[in-house]
């Protein structure tokens, strides 16, 4: 099977349904912030805060190379700003299927206002949580000229339980079978 790049915003579900649709697809499961978080042995909050955002697309471009050539055949679940480097998406596009996962911002903002969530996002982790909607919002759409490069957009807003994303990872696993 080709390489499926799940890309999109922050929290819009790409490492819980990537998870679900490599175990129903039958395949490995890769998850590019925790492929970092390995190799550099610290976590993305310290990277961010050691070597800023620059010097970390710097490794996940790195790492992106890394796993584009080493882990054809998964379900690779990026960052929410892999797509903003310049070649991220040029390379994802020429190594595989990419998937925009679409969820709104006021679903992605109740998410990542979370303690626990906006901890493990630098970008976040020190705002008001009225703060993060309207980051959200304006993020999301200076990024959107990357993101739509994608092949696929698939709409993950209604998926709210795990049932639901056991049964979204079903019918996209489905959805993929007939068109690989
Ligand atoms: N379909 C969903 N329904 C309900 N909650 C969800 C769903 N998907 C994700 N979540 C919640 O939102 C949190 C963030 O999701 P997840 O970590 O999968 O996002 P992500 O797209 O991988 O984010 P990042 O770009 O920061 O890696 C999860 O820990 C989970 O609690
Ligand atoms: O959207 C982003 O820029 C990020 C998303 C996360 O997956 C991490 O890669 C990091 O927190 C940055
Ligand atoms: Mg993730």
């Amino acid at each position: 099977m080709t390489t499926i790049f799940l890309i999109g915003y922050m929290g819009c579900g790409k490492t819980t349904l990537g998870a679900a649709l490599a175990a129903e697809l039958g395949v490995p499961f890769v998850d590019l912030d925790d492929y970092i978080e390995e190799r550099c042995e610290a976590p993305i909050s310290l990277i961010f805060k050691q070597r800023g955002e620059r010097g970390f697309r710097e490794i996940e471009r790195r790492a992106l190379v890394e796993v584009a050539a080493s882990a054809t055949g998964s379900v690779v679940a990026c960052g929410g700003g892999t797509p903003t480097w310049p070649g991220n998406m040029e390379l994802m596009n020429g190594a595989g299927l990419t998937i925009w996962l679409t969820t709104s911002p006021e679903r992605i903002a109740a998410r990542l206002a979370l303690p626990e969530q906006k901890a493990k996002r630098p970008l976040i982790a020190a705002m008001q949580d009225s703060e993060i909607l309207r980051y959200v919002k304006e993020n999301q759409a200076r990024r959107e000229p990357c993101y739509s490069q994608a092949q696929l957009r698939f709409d993950s807003t209604r998926i709210e339980t795990a049932r639901e994303t056991v049964a979204t990872a079903r019918e996209l696993a489905t959805l993929l079978r007939t068109v690989l």
